[in-house]
């Protein structure tokens, strides 16, 4: 089976300081993936590659079945493509209720025309219903997004990328900041959601990681140094050097 997403070869250097170094990368379809290493290793640059905004100075990014080069897309158009991003903070409209949320991050076709001719139709309404019920926000759609708990905010952000019906979500450590119960729902979510779509998830919190209980790739200076279990990375001499080892907590 051909990989979802590939990175092959891939460097970029910020005032000749190499960020990404030949970094080599694949994602199946319907794959969950934690992203792990330490600060400045390159996890948040793949991201930024993977989506669009930086681009690389070498190497190669393709995507889906026929092997699409997303090097000369725009943000706007890899988004298009299906690849959504989730940045760490929530950013919902707090003004509006849940369901408001869920209707305006509707995939629907664009354009000015489309978007005054636009009706909500009943498949739309089923459609939300649908979204809230997998986030775990049903009984709170008629809420103003403000009032939500900051765990509550994370997942109608997920459902707002959900509802663009991405083949690959990005996730930037969707933990942080959550109660225990919180991180369960958020565990319990992204398993979830990687039945039918890719997920990357990228996360310091390594108790947050064994719970997502999936592959694991570690960075460091911008390439691969360890792949594998969460045991087999743990356990991976280099890893304890350049990462686990410098906390002692995690
Ligand atoms: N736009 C930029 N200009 C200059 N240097 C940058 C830029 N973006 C990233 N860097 C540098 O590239 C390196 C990789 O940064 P990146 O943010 O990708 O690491 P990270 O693994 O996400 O770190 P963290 O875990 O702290 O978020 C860092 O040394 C960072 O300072």
């Amino acid at each position: 089976m051909s990989a979802l997403l590939e990175v092959a070869g891939v460097s970029v250097a910020f005032d000749g300081f190499k960020a990404i170094n030949n970094l080599s990368f694949e994602i199946e379809e319907a794959e969950l993936r934690a992203i792990i290493g330490p600060n400045g290793a390159g996890k948040t640059t793949f991201m930024d590659i993977v989506t669009g905004k930086t681009r690389p100075d070498k190497g190669r990014v393709t995507w889906g079945p026929s092997n699409i080069s997303l090097l000369r897309k725009s943000e706007a158009q890899i988004a298009r493509l299906g690849i959504g991003r989730k940045f760490q903070r929530p950013t919902v409209f707090e003004d509006q209720s849940v369901f408001d949320n869920l209707v305006m991050a509707l995939k629907k076709p664009r354009g000015p025309m489309s978007a005054i001719l636009y009706r909500r139709d009943e498949a739309d309404t089923d459609r939300i219903h649908a979204l809230a019920e997998e986030i775990g926000l049903t009984k709170e759609l008629a809420r103003r997004s403000g009032e939500l708990s900051h765990g509550q905010k994370q997942w109608l952000e997920i459902g707002m990328l959900l509802a663009q019906d991405p083949q690959l979500l990005l996730v930037d450590e969707p933990a942080a900041g959550m109660t225990v119960g919180e991180r369960q729902h958020t565990t319990r979510l992204l398993r979830d959601v990687a039945k039918t779509r890719a997920v990357i998830v990228v996360e310091h919190d390594m108790e947050f990681v064994r719970a997502l209980d999936c592959r694991v790739t570690v960075l460091h200076e911008g390439s691969v140094l360890a792949e594998g279990t969460l045991d087999h990375v743990t356990q991976d001499q280099r890893v304890i050097d350049v990462y686990l080892g410098r906390s002692g907590e995690r």
